[in-house]
């Protein structure tokens, strides 16, 4: 047995991470305090429609403010919850009340239903959790601690976001422009041409630096497919493609050889290592996790 084989038997005891995607489901609230208003932040931000249950009196000032400008997406009924009718049609319920028993019974019949469930107070129930966030546009970070300490997931997330530039959010938007180009001009599914587009774009995100990619304009991502994937793959350097930097040193593709080619250099290369990188890219999107029991990165 090696290494990879012990740690494929030693798998589990943490939680799935995912990047759910909640556009224009139905996403039921009940409570209007402090953490409702945290979890409204949330959905809003995944384009689902939200009922919120609470009585006026109980509506925290933020939850109150996202009610008032968000009535295209916020559906709010000042009354206590009433029963499980309010169930019906909900994609996903979240809890965020302060009366425990009624949480839970909210939990049990949400389950009943199939219906993805959350409830504030009590971990043990949750289908899934919270985590602390960093969001730079398509760039989404969750900090877990798989429920054992969810203030030590937001100090992580403050240490975190010291270590990002600030670049990411918007060179994964030209990344993606980019990505779709590509598409556009080498159209088709899986096979050979899958292969060859991930193999290239992989090269290229490896080699460039962030700030490459966001110094990028329409005519530019034109010309690193003419200058690139055009010859037989190879990754331009930047200064073909007229980008002009602010870092000085030959790091990145300065170093490359001139004719270097992606699709040569990666043919012995493994495609399980190949493949993370590109799916974090695909969704657009990536997801962190740090799992403090078991994991300090996956
Ligand atoms: C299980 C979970 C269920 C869920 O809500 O999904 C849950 C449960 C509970 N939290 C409680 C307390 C606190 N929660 C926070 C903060 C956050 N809590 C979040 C998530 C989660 N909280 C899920 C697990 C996530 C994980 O483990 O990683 C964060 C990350 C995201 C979010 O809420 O959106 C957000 C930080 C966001 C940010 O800063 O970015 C703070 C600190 C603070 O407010 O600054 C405190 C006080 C200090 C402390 O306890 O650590 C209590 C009461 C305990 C009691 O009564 O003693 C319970 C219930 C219980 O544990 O029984
Ligand atoms: N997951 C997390 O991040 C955290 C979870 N918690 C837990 O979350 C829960 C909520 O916390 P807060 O928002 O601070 O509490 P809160 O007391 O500010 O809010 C409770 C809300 O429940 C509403 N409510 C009460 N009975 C209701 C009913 N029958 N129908 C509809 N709404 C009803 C109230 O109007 C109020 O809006 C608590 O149980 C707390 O233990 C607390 C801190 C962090």
């Amino acid at each position: 047995m090696d290494e990879n084989d012990i740690r494929i038997k030693k798998l589990g005891g943490g939680s799935l991470l995912i990047a759910w995607q909640l556009r224009d489901k139905n996403v039921l609230i009940v409570g209007g305090g402090e953490v409702a208003s945290q979890r409204i932040e949330s959905i809003l931000t995944a384009d689902a429609h939200i009922t919120v249950l609470s009585p006026q009196k109980g509506l925290h000032p933020r939850t109150q403010r996202f009610i008032e400008l968000r009535k295209d997406r916020i559906t709010y009924y000042d009354r206590p919850y009433s029963g499980p009718e309010e169930l019906d049609s909900m994609d996903m319920v979240l809890t965020a009340l302060d009366d425990n028993e009624l949480s839970r019974s909210i939990v049990e019949l949400s389950r009943e239903r199939r219906i993805p469930v959350n409830a504030a107070d009590i971990p043990d129930l949750c289908d899934f959790y919270f985590g602390a966030q960093i969001r730079d546009g398509p760039l989404q970070i969750m900090i877990s601690t798989n429920g054992n300490g969810p203030r030590m997931a937001s100090i992580i997330k403050t240490r975190l976001q010291k270590g990002l530039s600030g670049l990411e959010g918007e060179a994964i938007i030209k990344v993606g422009q980019l990505r779709n180009k590509l598409k556009e001009r080498e159209p088709g599914v899986g096979g050979q041409i899958g292969r060859d587009r991930m193999k290239w774009m992989s090269g290229l995100c490896n080699q460039w630096e962030m700030e490459d990619f966001t110094l990028l304009d329409e005519a530019m991502m034109e010309k690193v497919l003419d200058e690139g994937w055009e010859q037989d793959g190879r990754v331009p350097k930047v200064e073909e493609i007229g980008i002009r930097t602010s870092r000085k040193s030959t790091s990145g593709s300065f170093g490359q050889p001139s004719n270097y080619n992606v699709f040569k250099r990666v043919e012995n290369a493994s495609s399980i290592a190949i493949a993370p990188t590109t799916f974090a890219f695909v969704a657009g999107a990536a997801v962190a996790s740090l799992v403090l029991i078991r994991f300090l990165k996956r």
